[in-house]
């Protein structure tokens, strides 16, 4: 099919020469220009705070490109094409009059995108100078998450963009919900009633959701030492992927009816208290180990580090969903930094048949599960028993897939990048894969209050070790329960 071309934009990347900006934006943006969905009028906007030359500032896109495209994607036709479309502008974003020098480079019959890859703090700013030039009426906004660190915080920002620019045009953006697979999951729900008839308490014992990495800190510990692992990825990522495989069927695929079903679940969820933060959720934070054999500092011996935060890089927790679906189904959560490998996955566990009449001994192998594989090696699995083959093996279980491996079964398709798909929705206008305010601030309060308990608790967070799967207590987390972490591992 020809790719679709979209309507021409100006595309205003605040905080261009930022990490963000140079390890994915750009080559998002290249992708999509590559793949010849940009319109030939499309044209990019640089703004950084550094003055000087701007064919310099455009130099170091470039060399960014080229490290952070993979090589076989990057052709100086296309890279040529590309640089074409950008220009540099020097600017501080908290000061209105720096405002007069984009204003001239913004066509006004095109539809402007302003993407603030910035500190939250400056959002509110940047969206009063727009406001001031006349630079707002008709713009979107894309936002980088964490948006604030508490509801407070959060709410403030939010609050700061609507005074400019309503909810329609505001695209918050969770990376997560722009990765291939985990779009995936709103196929595998509601395109397969075989999986819908059963996606219940009736059917279902419980659901483990694990995002782990194998990287650390990477140079990001003045921001990550101020967030830790709950703000930095449960309140965003691990809540988003729960509320896809939590939610109610959506009327439709509309933005407004997937987030109003992602709402009820992030209400629904049930508080932890003070009490109970000890046997639902458990912290840790990484010392010293290895990584693919070579020894690896711990988390206090990162560069730039402070050797008495106790801020978190690892957390495991229960969560329960109090609703007619989910009642008494427990959802296992964990994610981590310095793990033996990168992994998203999420592991659902079907209940075991009413009436069991195999071996006792193989009663360990009964029910199915389904396991979704978000990165890498995308594709599903469902676990499945039948009788192992041959005369002498009588009624004998044996459990195996039933596998989807998406790059065996689909190979012509490239897996793009999750960014290439969000740019590519905000310039369409689509934000079903955008979290809207009240998910952000439902998050918020949820993670807030376990944030509260650990403060008063006081408790530093368990040590592990970097390259194992975390601290012993996480183990003991979901086997206090009777289950056991999927393939652990
Ligand atoms: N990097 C990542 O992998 C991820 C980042 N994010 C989010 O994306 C956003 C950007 O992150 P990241 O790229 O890592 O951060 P960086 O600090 O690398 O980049 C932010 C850029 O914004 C610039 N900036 C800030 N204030 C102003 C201002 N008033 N005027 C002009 N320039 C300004 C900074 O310049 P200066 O340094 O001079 O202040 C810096 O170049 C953040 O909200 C972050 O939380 C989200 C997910 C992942
Ligand atoms: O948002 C973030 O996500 C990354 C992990 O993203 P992934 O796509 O590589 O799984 C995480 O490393 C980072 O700390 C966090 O801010």
């Amino acid at each position: 099919m020809p790719a679709m071309k979209l309507e021409s934009c100006t595309f205003a990347l605040f905080g261009a020469l930022g990490d963000l900006a140079l390890r994915k934006l750009f080559p998002a943006l290249y992708q999509l220009d590559r793949a010849g969905l940009l319109h030939d009028a499309t044209r990019i906007l640089a703004l950084a705070r550094e003055t000087g030359e701007p064919s310099g500032h455009l130099r170091a896109i470039e060399q960014a490109l080229r490290l952070h495209v993979p090589a076989k994607e990057l052709t100086e036709t296309d890279l040529t094409r590309f640089l074409a479309r950008l220009s540099y502008l020097g600017m501080d974003f908290l000061k209105a009059e720096d405002y007069a020098a984009l204003l001239e480079h913004v066509s006004p019959q095109d539809q402007l995108i302003a993407y603030f890859a910035t500190p939250a703090s400056v959002y509110g700013g940047i969206c009063a100078n727009l406001a001031a030039v006349g630079l707002a009426e008709g713009t979107r906004v894309v936002l980088e998450k964490p948006i604030g660190h508490d509801l407070t915080s959060s709410r403030a920002v939010n609050d700061a963009v609507a005074q400019v620019f309503p909810e329609n045009r505001v695209y918050r953006i969770d990376h997560y919900l722009g990765k291939e697979t985990v779009q995936n999951l709103i196929a595998l729900r509601f395109a397969n009633s075989l999986f819908e008839t059963q996606w219940n308490q009736n059917h279902i014992s419980h659901v483990e959701i694990t995002v782990a990495e194998k990287v650390g800190i990477e140079g990001r510990w003045g921001y990550f030492d101020q967030a830790g692992q709950l703000r930095d990825m449960i309140q965003n990522h691990l809540l988003q992927l729960l509320c896809l495989i939590a939610m109610d069927p959506p009327s439709d695929l509309s933005a407004d009816s997937i987030r109003d079903e992602k709402v009820k679940v992030l209400k629904a969820l049930e508080p932890i208290s003070v009490e109970q933060l000890g046997q639902r959720v458990v912290r840790g934070q990484y010392v010293a180990g290895s990584s693919d054999g070579r020894p690896v500092p711990g988390y206090l011996e990162e560069e730039n580090s402070n050797t008495q935060s106790d801020t978190e890089t690892f957390v495991a927790l229960r969560a329960d969903i109090r609703n007619w679906r989910w009642a008494g189904v427990p959802f296992y959560l964990r994610t981590g930094k310095r793990m033996p490998q990168k992994l998203s996955q999420i592991v659902i566990h079907f209940k075991a048949p009413p009436h069991y009449i195999f071996a006792p001994e193989q009663r360990q192998l009964i029910g199915n599960k389904l396991i979704i594989r978000l990165q890498p090696d995308e594709g599903i699995a469902l676990q499945v028993l039948t009788k192992d083959q041959g005369l002498d093996k009588g009624m004998q279980l044996r459990s195996g897939p039933l596998q989807l491996s998406f790059s065996d079964t689909y190979r012509s398709a490239r897996i793009p990048d999750a960014y290439e798909r969000l740019l590519l929705e905000v310039m369409r206008g689509n934000q079903n894969l955008f979290v809207r305010k009240d998910e952000i601030e439902y998050a918020w309060q949820w993670c807030d209050q376990l944030i509260d308990g650990w403060h008063r608790l006081g408790e530093a967070p368990k040590p592990y070790t970097a390259g194992s799967w975390g601290p012993m207590a996480s183990v003991a987390l979901i086997t206090r329960d009777g289950r056991s972490w999927y393939g652990d591992l």
